[in-house]
């Protein structure tokens, strides 16, 4: 499973930990890939080690880390360093896939955020895998647009959009925020996963572990399926 987002700062890596520490909750092991961390220097816990602490046992990867917050080709640009390139992202995921029930690639900012010169994405990383991909949105007003470019790409990728999932949910939802509610899962043509509330990665572990099964309930009123979130086939790259 592919977790992308609209943008950086939506709450991509609490959705990811919500979905491992779900999945680990019904007794999967779970590894998340970080394709490529911007923005944390080398001593600093990245989005994986995120992850690990909020959602407990997983396995965590990285293939790059650059310090400059910026969109991974430009800080690998800058640092005189390799970027990553899709097919290295699919090998990892693949290679995890291949002892572990659950994979989880989170990538860097959005969809068409660039690893390399070549204009390389995170979504030719989920091409090469066949892998579906989760969309992380904000809630409130502005949210429609962004996620419908989202979607529209990956459609016309011919990429499988599992869901929507609102990264941080209000504790007093606006007017918009309520009417996106609805108004999400008609404009991306898939449904509305989940939503974690604000402030949950500040939870204490145990407590983000319990509560995170309970937000990602299928439109918002039943249990979730960790059985969709797997990597279905091997990348189809030499
Ligand atoms: N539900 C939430 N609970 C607590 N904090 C949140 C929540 N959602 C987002 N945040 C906060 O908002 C910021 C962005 O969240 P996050 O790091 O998950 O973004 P991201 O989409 O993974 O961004 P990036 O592109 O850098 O990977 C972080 O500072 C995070 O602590
Ligand atoms: C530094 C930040 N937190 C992310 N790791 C990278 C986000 C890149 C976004 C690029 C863009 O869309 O303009
Ligand atoms: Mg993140």
């Amino acid at each position: 499973m592919v977790i992308t987002g609209t943008g950086t700062e939506v709450g991509k890596t609490v959705v990811t930990a919500a979905v491992a520490a779900t999945a680990r909750a019904a007794g999967r092991s779970v590894a998340v890939l970080k394709a490529a961390q911007t923005g944390v220097r080398p001593d600093e816990p990245g989005d994986a080690a995120e992850v690990a602490r909020l959602a407990g046992a997983v396995t965590t990867a990285e293939l790059a880390r650059y310090p400059e917050p910026l969109a991974p080709a430009t800080a690998a640009r800058r640092a005189g360093r390799a970027p990553v390139h899709p097919h290295a992202v699919a090998e990892a995921a693949a290679k995890l896939a291949t002892e572990h029930d659950l994979v989880l690639v989170e990538g860097a900012g959005g969809l068409l955020v660039r690893f390399d010169a070549g204009g390389g994405t995170l979504a030719d990383a989920a091409g090469l895998l066949s892998a579906p991909v989760l969309v992380v949105t904000p809630a409130g007003l502005g949210t429609l647009n962004s996620t419908e470019l989202t979607a529209r790409e990956l459609r016309s990728r011919r990429l499988d959009l599992a869901g929507v999932v609102i990264g941080s949910w209000p504790a007093a939802p606006d007017l918009a925020a309520r009417c996106n509610l609805a108004d999400l899962p008609d404009v991306a043509g898939a449904p509305l996963l989940g939503a974690v509330p604000a402030g949950s990665g500040g939870l204490d572990p145990a407590a983000f572990r319990t509560a995170a099964p309970h937000w990602l309930a299928p439109r918002l009123d039943g249990t979730w399926d960790a059985a969709a979130f797997q990597v279905r086939e091997a990348p189809r790259v030499s």
